[in-house]
């Protein structure tokens, strides 16, 4: 018998993440909630206005919880649509990189994912406002964002393709200037990359961020530096080993509000969406402004 158990969920399904048919995931969610007697309803997202709809069928119709089935794309749509709300968002991880469910430990199959519906904790987390567009996990400004908008222009999703094109990028990528004023510090000079996060890790499981916590009530500036291209295995080995503060080339600035001045317009994104956010970006702390269901860790009497 579940200790805690969701009792009327909506599924807010994106039919083309991370490159998986849908079909059969909302068949096994569907079983899923028949057969422990969980009210359901899905919305499927089409990529047009999908923020006003899902808005609206929340005006309409009262959800206990809302799941994003897709990746950060979809986690940033549902979390936009939840922010500063009571409703808690849960994620089951259907995307190319799933940053945000990773980074908060939501397991990534289906199966695993579903078993919070039955047995489940609320967390509140830190989000960041950029330029007043809300962002779950994680902005960048530079390479990776250049990455992020030939991924999305290209026509195959999934993690094979991202990792192609930023070897690819990587070749001729010139490191862009940036001014970055925050109530914690100044930055002016090239950057290769700059990520505002309050979380840790890409989707790839590169770890920008390894010492942010996602509940602090403060977000990080991670800047790379503009480096040798002899340093970028070094760089790269750090990402995947949680020491990329150790490099020379890496800056973090840990505060509330920032300013960046992204001089020359290098493009950027947030929560893996490219987004065109001008010249100026300011940036602002959301504490604990949204809710999120993760699993709930079995005490020794109900195992
Ligand atoms: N029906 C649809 N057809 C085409 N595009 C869609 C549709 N529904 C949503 N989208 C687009 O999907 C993108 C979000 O995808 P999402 O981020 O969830 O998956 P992903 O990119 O594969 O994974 P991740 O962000 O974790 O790497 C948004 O750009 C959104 O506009």
């Amino acid at each position: 018998m579940a200790a805690n158990k969701l009792a009327n969920v909506l599924f807010v399904v994106n039919p083309v993440s991370g490159d998986i048919e849908k079909g059969t995931v909302n068949e096994t969610i569907e079983a899923f909630c028949l057969s422990n007697q969980i009210n359901f309803g899905f919305f499927e997202t089409t990529g047009e206005n999908d923020l006003q709809n899902l808005k609206t069928i929340l005006k309409k119709e009262s959800y206990q919880a809302v799941f994003a089935v897709g990746g950060d794309g979809t986690s940033h749509l549902v979390g936009s649509a939840l922010i500063h709300s009571s409703t808690p968002m849960g994620i089951i991880p259907m995307g190319s990189g799933n940053g945000l469910s990773k980074d908060v430990g939501i397991p990534q199959t289906l199966d695993d994912a579903l078993g919070i519906l039955l047995h489940y904790q609320v967390k509140a987390i830190d989000t960041l406002s950029v330029n007043n567009e809300i962002c779950v996990h994680l902005t960048d400004l530079g390479f990776n964002a250049l990455v992020v908008k030939k991924f999305s222009e290209g026509e195959k999703r999934g993690a094979a393709s991202y990792a192609l094109i930023a070897m690819q990028e990587y070749l001729t990528y010139e490191p862009k200037l940036y001014t970055i004023e925050t109530d914690n510090g100044n930055f002016k000079g090239p950057a290769f990359m700059v990520t505002i996060t309050n979380a840790n890790a890409f989707g790839s499981n590169a770890t920008i961020n390894p010492s942010g916590i996602i509940d602090d009530g403060k977000f990080e500036i991670c800047i790379i530096e503009p480096f040798p291209k002899a340093s970028g295995l070094q760089i790269l080995y750090r990402l995947y080993n949680d020491s990329i503060e150790a490099s020379d080339y890496s800056r973090l600035i840990s505060c509330r509000r920032a300013v960046i001045n992204n001089t020359e317009q290098d493009v950027s994104q947030v929560d893996g969406e490219p987004m065109d956010l001008g010249e100026q970006v300011t940036i602002k702390l959301l504490p604990k402004s949204l809710l999120l269901l993760l699993p709930k860790p079995m005490s020794v009497s109900e195992e």
